[in-house]
């Protein structure tokens, strides 16, 4: 297999592929994240991964024919799509709309070569226990929240106030790695 690029920014991204042994080389975008009117989470996860992908493949510092990977997390409560806090009054908030209920990670991920594009979405359930305002305070102490969708990161020291999980570990961190082998194995074989 190739090498690819990766997309994004993310750290995680870059650590869960390399978890898996891809080969990659970071080509981060900067694109408007703003939702459309109306519009649905699942769409506007796919739609961001898909902005993503094209943007990386139509950008000059892409030398080699390499496959483009991309992907979009956001954490969703009802309807409501919770991005990355803007600070910290924001991180409280959302940590207390997230205590004691379940709510949804939504990732979506594009594999692209020019105007040839395949799409996944991996969906997850979390679940939090209930977290007194104590708990909210001393985790927003750290500077562990702010870069991730929802404020938090499973990963990190929030898993302590995670009791269930359904759903892709890897997805909620931002790259589910089944969703990619997939779509690479899908592209090997074309
Ligand atoms: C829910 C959750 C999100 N995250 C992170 C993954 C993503 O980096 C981030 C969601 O924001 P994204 O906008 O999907 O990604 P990004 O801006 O960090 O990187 P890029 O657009 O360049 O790819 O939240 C975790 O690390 N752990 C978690 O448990």
């Amino acid at each position: 297999m190739t090498a690819i690029y990766l997309a994004s920014a993310s750290p995680r991204r870059a650590q869960l592929l390399e978890q898996i042994g891809i080969d990659y080389q970071v080509l981060p975008v900067d694109i408007d994240e703003t939702p459309q009117l109306n519009e649905s989470p699942e769409h506007y996860v796919c739609r961001l991964a898909e902005e993503k992908a094209s943007a990386a493949w139509n950008d000059t510092r892409r030398t080699e024919p390499w496959p483009v990977l991309a992907a979009d997390t956001s954490v969703v409560l009802g309807s409501i799509i919770l991005g990355k806090p803007a600070n910290r009054d924001e991180g409280i908030t959302m940590w207390r709309q997230l205590s004691g209920r379940s709510h949804q990670v939504l990732t979506a991920v594009c594999l692209c070569v020019g105007l040839k594009k395949r799409s996944a979405l991996s969906v997850s359930e979390v679940h939090f226990r209930h977290l007194s305002d104590e708990e909210i305070h001393a985790y927003w102490q750290r500077d562990e929240g702010y870069d991730k969708a929802g404020g938090y990161g499973i990963q990190g020291t929030a898993a302590r106030y995670i009791d269930r999980i359904d759903g892709s570990y890897s997805g909620v961190m931002g790259l589910p790695l089944h969703v990619v082998d997939q779509l690479l194995q899908e592209w090997d074989a074309t």
